[in-house]
């Protein structure tokens, strides 16, 4: 649709939509737009106490609105993306309560900072852009197969059951134009050799591309009617420039972060619109939504390309048998074999 808003939302009664980094920026915004349309929104959170607080300042902003719901169905819960114990034990828990996923988005991240690892040993930009969202999807994935989706709920209410089934569920992975700036070098994914702070984001952001079109690839292969898209915000001012800042140590980029994004950045809440449309619009597996506007600001959402390198197959592979290897998950489909060369 061309001009697309999130009025246009479906109504998402009845349906569950797991949103990293939920207490922030645009993951916050996702998810009170998905509550606002009637969603469950699981808020999987580095911090419990973080997003409480994100899911009260949310509920009160709903009831002191007319035009929205006052009870939003808000269920906070700790997941560490820099930690595969943590993303572990949240996929336990969700399996425990819930029957199925009908949206996950994979949008939580860190951007430029000092170079750092994870609980498990990885650079962290590369370990939670990326590989934390891999193990994440792959742990959920048998949720994501047994969800209706947002399609397929109406069609499951008239059916008088709980779920269908149909295998529709979307994966969204939020990526950046900063993926242009992402050089693949399999010889030192994590950057023990030598580290660049904006050289490791942008490689992380491609990894999040190459990583959301394999996952297609690997599903159409399987025959299975999941769909993997991704997305990119544009520039919106949120807190990730400003933890860059902030880490720098340098008090002057915390001024000149500040100054940007006043200037250039545009609301998480029209930052988060091709998230929202990647995840509930008439969009296709293994697309890529961007903002539309001039120079990716403040216009609707469109169907995008995203740069070569990130559609290098080969480098798709790659990374995904690195991504297992690393990270000990496995998906419940799609052996090497199936796949096209
Ligand atoms: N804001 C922009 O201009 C912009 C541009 C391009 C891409 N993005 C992408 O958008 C996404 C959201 O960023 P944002 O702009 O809302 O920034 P933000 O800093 O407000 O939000 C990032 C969220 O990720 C969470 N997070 C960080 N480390 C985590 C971990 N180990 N485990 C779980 N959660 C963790 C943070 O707690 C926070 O809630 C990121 O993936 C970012 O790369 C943002």
């Amino acid at each position: 649709m061309a001009d697309w808003t999130p009025a246009d939302m479906p109504d998402l009664e009845g349906t569950t939509v797991v949103v990293t980094g939920a207490n922030s920026g645009l993951g916050f915004e996702g998810t009170r737009a998905f509550a606002r349309r009637g969603a469950t929104v699981v808020m999987a959170c580095r911090s419990v106490d973080r997003g409480e607080h994100a899911a009260t300042e949310i509920r009160e902003s709903a009831a002191a609105d007319p035009d929205s719901d006052p009870d939003l169905d808000l269920d906070v819960r700790k997941c560490d993306l820099a930690s595969l114990d943590s993303i572990r034990s949240f996929a336990e828990g969700l399996s425990a309560d819930y029957d199925a996923v009908d949206v996950l988005c994979n949008n939580a991240g860190v951007m430029a900072i000092p170079r750092s690892e994870t609980e498990d040993g990885f650079e962290t930009q590369f370990g939670v852009n990326h590989l934390g969202h891999f193990a994440l999807t792959g742990r959920l994935f048998d949720l994501l197969l047994t969800a209706d989706g947002i399609d397929g709920k109406s069609a499951a209410r008239s059916a008088a059951s709980s779920r269908t089934g149909s295998g529709a569920a979307r994966i969204v992975t939020q990526s950046s134009g900063a993926h242009e700036q992402g050089e693949m070098d399999f010889a030192d994914l994590n950057w023990e050799e030598s580290y660049g702070k904006w050289k490791a984001y942008g490689r992380s952001k491609l990894a999040n591309l190459l990583f959301a079109y394999e996952l297609q690839r690997r599903i159409d292969a399987a025959d299975l009617g999941v769909r993997s898209v991704a997305c990119h915000p544009g520039y919106a001012d949120t807190d990730l420039q400003m933890r860059t800042a902030r880490e720098s140590g340098n008090p002057l980029m915390t001024v000149g972060m500040r100054l940007a994004n006043a200037v250039f950045g545009q609301d998480a809440a029209v930052g988060v619109e091709p998230m929202l449309y990647a995840a509930t619009a008439d969009v296709d597996g293994g697309a890529y939504v961007e903002p539309g506007g001039f120079m990716n600001m403040r216009g609707h959402p469109t169907i995008g390309r995203s740069n070569d390198a990130s559609y290098d197959r080969a480098d798709a592979r790659r990374l995904w048998e690195y991504s297992t290897e690393a990270t000990g998950v496995t998906f419940p489909f799609g052996s090497e074999e199936s796949l096209d060369p």
